[in-house]
């Protein structure tokens, strides 16, 4: 049976709101089964109960991640009835949470001084470098706050968002930004080449455009496929010539238009590194769980094993 990707019981009616090609006819039961078994061996693989803080992403595939995470506790739950705390990533992250019947704490309530044992999330698009495209549900910068504050950063999804570059399938790069300066930073985007960027609005159209958790709006910029590191380390350019850019290059310039919050683009290095680094890109998962069709995960790790 073919039907449209459902917009997850849990998610509020009007947050997750994807870019409309993302809107595929495919088979529900096969996706939805292909990401909760991502979930089940990211978290397997990822989490255990001697943990204190965690962070938890949004849209439909971290539902699964937070269900693996209470089978295991129920199965194992902490020793001397010690909390662990998960950080959300938004609105419907916390609801995700609470309904759980886990603990959540405020990312502005964490003490100094802590970091996330690891971070949870799913994402758009992944590339052979782990380079993620991040905000199809319009939560990505309190996405890049939690990962970049987690010792490793971990992405559930499944097979179709397994690219070799970014913006192979995922049409976009959503771009959180502050409502006045929506025109002009659209105008700025063409400059750099995305032939058609979009303000994202609601489904029903007459209710505007879409609000992030901060009370931003989101822009869809359409880019060519994006080069990684290791095509420019061969010679290729990625400085904008003909709209072809390198993850990188773009998502600073992007980041520099007055009026960017965020960009969706998560990059640059891994875990603690991204400290030292003032967590520019947020930063990259340290593994990304594939779900395939057949039942199969496949796991792309960073830095790539030999
Ligand atoms: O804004 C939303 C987040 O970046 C999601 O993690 C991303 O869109 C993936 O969502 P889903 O798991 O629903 O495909």
């Amino acid at each position: 049976m073919s039907l449209l990707v459902p917009t997850p019981s849990l998610v509020p009616a009007g947050t997750a709101v994807m870019p409309p090609m993302a809107r595929q006819a495919t088979s529900i039961d096969t996706i939805e089964g292909a990401k909760r078994k991502a979930a089940f061996q990211a978290v397997e693989e990822h989490f255990s109960n001697d943990m204190q803080f965690v962070g938890i992403g949004s849209g439909s595939t971290i539902i699964y991640g937070v269900e693996a995470i209470k089978a295991y506790l129920t199965k194992n739950p902490p020793k001397n009835d010690r909390y662990i705390f998960f950080i959300p990533t938004g609105f419907q992250s916390r609801k995700v949470i609470e309904q759980a019947g886990l603990m959540p704490m405020a990312f502005d309530s964490l003490p100094e001084k802590v970091m996330l044992d690891v971070a949870f999330d799913g994402a758009d698009e992944v590339d052979d470098e782990l380079n993620c495209i991040k905000g199809g549900g319009a939560c990505l910068f309190q996405e890049k706050l939690v990962a970049t504050r987690a010792k490793k950063f971990v992405c559930i999804a499944d097979y179709r968002k397994n690219q070799a570059r970014l913006m192979t399938k995922w049409p976009s790069i959503p771009i959180e930004v502050a409502p006045i300066s929506h025109a002009t930073v659209m105008r700025q985007l063409k400059l750099l080449g995305s032939v058609n960027p979009v303000l994202r609005e609601h489904t029903l159209a007459k209710t505007g455009p879409v609000q992030t958790d901060q009370g931003f709006y989101i822009i869809d910029a359409p880019f060519k496929p994006l080069l990684t590191a290791k095509d420019v380390a061969e010679g290729k350019d990625g400085s904008g010539v003909d709209g072809v850019w390198d993850v990188h290059t773009l998502a600073h310039k992007i980041k520099a238009i007055s009026g960017v919050l965020e960009v969706g683009l998560f990059f640059g290095p891994t875990g603690i590194e991204v400290q030292a680094a003032g967590g520019q890109g947020g930063q990259k998962p340290v593994a990304c769980y594939f779900g395939n069709r057949d039942g199969s995960v496949v796991v792309t790790r960073w830095p790539k094993e030999a």
